[in-house]
């Protein structure tokens, strides 16, 4: 799918489609997947099947189009409507809002709401804060510190487990730690019925329940529809599925496009499984491929294939890239964060001078702390961003934390800082420890480090999002200390959130986001950012082929410049993630470029030794670095200045 600015000009116009997704798109089976890699037209082709279907004399209404995110909807609402606009077939704004395109949950969400099941009691949605709220109310936490209640209970729901079958689950299995997750889980859902919430999981389990339940309410709901086009089909989970196959069981047809390789969320129960085995699963089932790569530079396509064929459990394919394009690719090995930063924002300044628009310009990275610093960087030198995934630096938790305390130490009557620090356990527990902690009179550099380290130490949650926490809190506190003073740090965080504000407002910006939520889009340049052996792989994730796959979108988000950094300190000393080697294994000489001869000697030095740098449960194999060809001899230059 096509990034669009948030002020979205003109419509795009959309290519024709080719012989092979026009024959995708006309399909005539009951059952159809299309499937095919990164950037082979799969959304385009979808949105030639809903124009298909509408010269065949479909109803709009009558075809659900499921896309992954409620953002994803929207972009596709504003393609589908510009395609009717150009053939002057656009039905009016208020009935084109009404179309059924939305996520699976958002569809459940809206069904449920105008055709309320039987026995079906009124219901409000709780979104992820409201939820979240509830487990700290009723301290819902589980004793493994690494474990989210909310990811626990929601795979529960992806797996359509009520708290009983969740039960009966851990008792079978004799397992303490899923007898506590269940017991929780029924915690919370007592609570959530107390307050008459269903959160985004309970949207799918009712649905499902009620459709299972009750014939004549399956018949109604499944009615709706005659066509159900489903994006990213890879990425469903049991009960999108059980969805699925009940919105169908009054004959709609369904026709599916996904890519096995992109599937990048069996941490919350997507299972690719799903789409590699479609043709067994559904009813006269006709599978069509794409081979044709539309997006990016045969440089680009080579290294991600390269990079992808390490993955074991996968459909093979082959990409043809329509742009021959042997333009280098770059690597930057850095000293370390602030280096890197700085470097990206040379490389962003010198594409801007040569006339690209920020919005072609995206940086993307595995953990949202690895953005911090660069949305900082770019913010400072006035370079319009806007940020996804993992939201704006200075409303972070720790950082707000971070900012509040220093505020109230050297002012206690400082109410906007009590105000930004909030109430509860976790601020009573630093405003306890502060006086031990940091000495209010020290120099401002010193008290501001003072603070970072003490609600680094004090507040910090468990797990993955404790790594988090931590580098966030002193990336704050770095900031802080960097600048002149209470007065200037203020000023400082002013400007950037107002350019941060205009930026989202203008439309065009340099897009800063984790790679899970750089999903479907794409930009002329891309630079993936912390490519370090211990973020790429992610250090707490036990499953190497996810790791690799998330790897492989990042790289495939990208056009023509594809610009891959690493540092070689961040906090601690860092080795480039061996997935570098990987992706340049695929590519001659002539398609490598290095920033400076140290980001090569960097590459080169010894990965480190598995046991020292992880422990996954023996999941991770050697991390070997295959041999690089060398670059050309010339001078090395950013691919700005190319
Ligand atoms: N037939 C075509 N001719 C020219 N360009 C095309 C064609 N089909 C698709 N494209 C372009 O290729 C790019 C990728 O298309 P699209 O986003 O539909 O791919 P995709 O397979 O959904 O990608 P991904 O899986 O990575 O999200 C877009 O810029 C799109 O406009």
């Amino acid at each position: 799918m096509t990034a669009i600015p948030a002020a979205a000009p003109a419509p795009i116009p959309e290519n024709p489609l080719d012989p092979d997704q026009r024959a995708a798109a006309e399909a005539t089976a009951a059952s159809v997947l299309v499937l095919a890699g990164p950037g082979t037209g799969k959304t385009t082709t979808l949105v030639g099947r809903y124009l298909h279907l509408l010269d065949g004399g479909a109803v709009p209404l009558r075809i659900f189009v499921s896309t992954f995110t409620a953002r994803a909807a929207d972009e596709m609402r504003f393609r589908i409507q510009a395609r009717l606009e150009e053939t002057g077939q656009a039905p009016d704004p208020e009935q084109f809002r009404r179309l059924p395109i939305a996520t699976l949950h958002g569809m459940a969400a809206r069904l449920l709401g105008r055709n309320p099941p039987p026995g079906c009691p009124p219901f409000r949605i709780f979104d992820e804060r409201a939820s979240a709220r509830i487990v700290a109310r009723h301290r819902l936490y589980l004793s493994d510190e690494n474990k989210k209640p909310l990811d626990v209970f929601g795979a529960y729901k992806d797996r359509l487990m009520d708290p009983a079958a969740a039960l009966a689950e851990a008792k079978a299995k004799n397992d303490t730690d899923l007898l506590e997750a269940a017991q929780k889980y029924a915690a919370y859902q007592r609570a959530l019925a107390e307050e008459g919430g269903f959160d985004f999981g309970d949207l799918i389990m009712a649905l499902v329940a009620a459709m299972e339940a009750h014939p004549d309410y399956r018949a109604r709901i499944a009615g709706f529809f005659d066509h159900l086009l489903i994006d990213e089909y890879q990425d469903i989970n049991p009960a999108q599925e059980r969805m699925l196959r009940l919105l169908r069981s009054g004959g709609a047809r369904l026709w599916a496009v996904g890519d096995d390789d992109q599937c990048l969320y069996a941490w919350r129960s997507a299972d690719p499984a799903y789409i590699l085995d479609f043709e067994r699963a559904w009813p006269d089932p006709a599978l069509y491929r794409l081979g044709r790569n539309y997006r990016s530079t045969a440089t680009i396509v080579r290294a991600a294939g390269a990079l992808i064929r390490g993955n074991r459990k996968r459909h093979a394919k082959e990409q043809v890239p329509h742009n021959p394009s042997r333009l280098a690719l770059t690597i930057a090995g850095l000293d370390d964060d602030l280096d890197e930063a700085a470097y990206v924002l040379r490389v962003v300044r010198g594409l801007a001078g040569r006339g690209m628009p920020w919005h072609e310009m995206a940086v993307l990275y595995r953990a949202g702390h690895v953005g911090s610093r660069i949305q900082i960087t770019l913010a400072e030198a006035g370079i319009p961003v806007v940020v996804r995934g993992s939201g704006e630096f200075w409303q972070l938790a720790p950082v707000r934390l971070v900012v509040g305390m220093i505020r109230l130490l050297l002012d206690p009557r400082d109410l906007d800082a009590r105000a930004l620090l909030g109430h509860g356990k976790r601020v009573d527990k630093l405003m306890e420890q502060a006086p031990d902690k940091v000495d209010a009179a020290a120099p401002w550099p010193a008290l501001c480090r003072q603070v970072g380290r003490l609600v680094s130490s004090t507040a910090r949650p468990p797990g993955e999002e404790g790594v988090q926490w931590r580098d966030l809190c002193f990336t704050a506190a770095d900031l802080a200390a960097e600048c002149d003073g209470l007065a200037a740090f203020l000023r400082l965080m002013e400007e950037q959130r107002r350019s941060l504000r205009d930026a989202e407002a203008g439309g065009d910006a340099v897009v800063l986001s984790t790679i899970h939520g750089a999903k479907g889009l794409e930009w002329s340049a891309v630079v993936v950012a912390g490519c370090e052996a211990d973020l790429m792989p992610h250090d707490s994730s036990p499953d190497l082929e996810e790791e690799r796959r998330l790897m492989y979108v990042a790289a495939t988000r990208a056009k023509r410049w594809l610009v891959l950094s690493f540092a070689a300190e961040r906090r601690k000393r860092a080795a480039p993630s061996p997935y570098l080697a990987e992706l340049l294994a695929g590519l001659d000489p002539d398609q490598i470029r290095f920033h400076d001869a140290a980001s090569e000697a960097r590459l080169r030095q010894p990965p480190p030794r598995p046991e020292a740098a992880k422990s996954s449960g023996g999941k991770r194999p050697e991390l070997a670095l295959p041999k690089v060809r060398r670059p050309r001899r010339r001078r090395l230059r950013t691919p700005a200045e190319s």
